[in-house]
């Protein structure tokens, strides 16, 4: 009898795998999509490459071997034209929906974020809450750029304190310091953390900055029992004063429940929002801030400051110089060449550029010629759109500022850029950013040239988290020599 269930159930099994390899390569609608015959039948490679942390070049190679679009998986597909990043992103406001892979970022068991929320409707809400508090022209108001001005101040006079004592400044923990530092003022004033200086507030740094989760987030998203197993044995072992031991959730949670925080806040906002938030809610929309708000901005002004300090961007920087001294008094908005560094440093540096999913809607759409059935999981990375069109961005890996300058390919070259992402679930805190990397560039550069140490021997090799991307080693020493200005 067992040895007739046991055949019985193999069978079953031989003929459902029959049935989806037959599905998968014959009769699936994604069928007609260029790919690898491996990917048209299992998901097996591109999961591979993700626990790899490689998804972000695997794909990049997918692009260049089949085409502007790729089936990845069975029911995936990645895309990389313009029209896709219009119907995906933005089509009725904010496009697709986002697939559970946001449910990673839920910071509090049970508290959604604006960043966790798939459902569009409920999505647009929580963003509407703060929305007017990240339009660029509230950003641009003298109270918000002299938040980024007092950091960026703080931050320059830790490294002329720190250059007096020895030849070099680990750019990596002072940037991220000073990332974390400006958006905790933004959302919680006056107990914004004060880490540049070391001490306490670090540690919130350390916890934030140096992990290296990405296969344990990737067990969450696939196999979410085993996580759960994983973080009980973890509980039990985890030395509590190390890293993910929690310092920055008690933080942002202690810090939600003042009830004095300043009235420019965010945290206030939430806090005297027409219809009462919970606390718990309000604390993961400030984590979800928090944490969207140091990595990102921390990364690219590292990635951007170490470029600008190789021999080969000596030219680029006295060009930055050069326009900095002219215009000493100028606006960080009317500074060409400083606005052209910033977006060539995004475009090849972006610290988001993988893959952004979102679910293809009820009815199925047609997308660059392919239709694609409800449910197909589809995205676009910027990665591969600020690479693959190399009619738009020529030598695509040459880091060149003056193409922003060119008159020609201005609206494509615009329509192509994806380091914030797009439309109505692209990044809110894009103008913030913006600002404080101008700040902090045109304060450094026009003081102090840079050039990276002779002691530096960390790799600077992109290393893919699970959403954001950072230098391999995570340390980047650079020299800062003074200029007599
Ligand atoms: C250079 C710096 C930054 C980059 C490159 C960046 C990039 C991005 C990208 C690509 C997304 C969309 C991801 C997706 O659709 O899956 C995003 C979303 C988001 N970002 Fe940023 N970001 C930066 C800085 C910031 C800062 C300073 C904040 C501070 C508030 C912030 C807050 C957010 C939030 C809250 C979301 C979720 C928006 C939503 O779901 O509607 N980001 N960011």
């Amino acid at each position: 009898m067992a040895m007739l269930v046991i055949n019985v159930l193999c069978a079953g099994l031989v003929v459902r795998l029959v049935y989806v390899l037959y599905y998968n390569l014959c009769a699936s609608p994604l069928r007609h999509i260029p790919g690898s015959w491996l990917c048209h039948l299992t998901r097996l490679p591109l999961t591979y490459h993700e626990y790899a942390a490689n998804r972000r070049l695997y794909l990049h190679d997918l692009h260049k071997r089949y085409g502007p679009a790729v089936r990845i998986a069975p029911d995936e597909v990645s895309f990389a034209t313009v029209e896709a990043v219009k119907q995906i992103y933005s089509v009725g406001g904010s496009g697709y929906e986002k697939t559970n892979f946001y449910t990673l970022f839920e910071h509090f068991r049970g508290a959604k974020n604006m960043f966790s929320t798939l459902h569009k409707g409920h999505h647009a809400e929580r963003r509407k809450r703060v929305a007017d508090r990240f339009t660029k022209t509230y950003i641009m108001q003298p109270n918000v750029t002299a938040i980024v001005e007092e950091h960026v101040r703080a931050f320059t006079s830790r490294v002329s304190q720190l250059i007096a004592a020895k030849n070099s400044v680990d750019i990596y923990v002072y940037l991220h310091a000073f990332a974390l530092d400006t958006i905790t003022h933004y959302l919680l004033h006056p107990y914004g953390t004060h880490s540049i200086n070391g001490g306490e507030d670090m540690r919130q740094v350390e916890e934030l900055c140096y992990h290296d989760t990405i296969k344990a987030r990737y067990t969450e998203l696939y196999f979410p029992r085993l996580h759960k197993l994983y973080e009980l044995c973890a509980r039990l072992f985890r030395d509590r004063k190390g890293p993910q031991s929690g310092y920055v959730l008690n933080y942002v949670r202690g810090t939600c429940a003042k009830s004095d925080v300043d009235e420019s806040t965010i945290l206030y906002r939430y806090q005297k929002a027409k219809e009462a938030i919970p606390p718990l809610e309000i604390a993961s929309e400030i984590m979800d801030q928090v944490v969207a708000g140091i990595d990102t901005t921390g990364d690219a002004l590292c990635f951007l400051m170490w470029h600008l300090s190789l021999p080969e961007a000596a030219p680029i920087q006295e060009r930055l110089r050069t326009e900095l001294h002219q215009n000493a008094s100028a606006s960080v908005d009317d500074l060409p060449y400083l606005d052209a560094v910033v977006q060539e440093g995004l475009r090849v540096y972006g610290p988001a550029p993988i893959s952004f999913p979102r679910v293809v809607p009820d009815e199925g759409r047609v997308l660059d010629g392919y239709f694609l059935p409800a449910g197909t999981v589809v995205s676009c990375q910027p990665w591969t759109l600020h690479r693959f069109d190399t009619a738009t961005f020529p030598d695509p890996e040459a880091f060149i500022p003056e193409r922003w300058l060119e008159e020609e390919g201005r609206l494509e070259r615009n329509r192509l850029f994806f380091a914030f992402g797009g439309g109505g679930t692209g990044c809110i805190g894009k103008h913030f950013a913006t600002l404080e990397m101008k700040v902090l560039l045109r304060e450094v550069y026009s003081a102090y040239k840079t050039s990276v140490a002779p002691d530096m021997k960390g790799s600077m090799e992109i290393s893919d988290q699970i959403i954001v991307s950072r230098p391999k080693d995570q340390i980047c020493l650079l020299s800062f020599h003074a200029l007599d200005v």
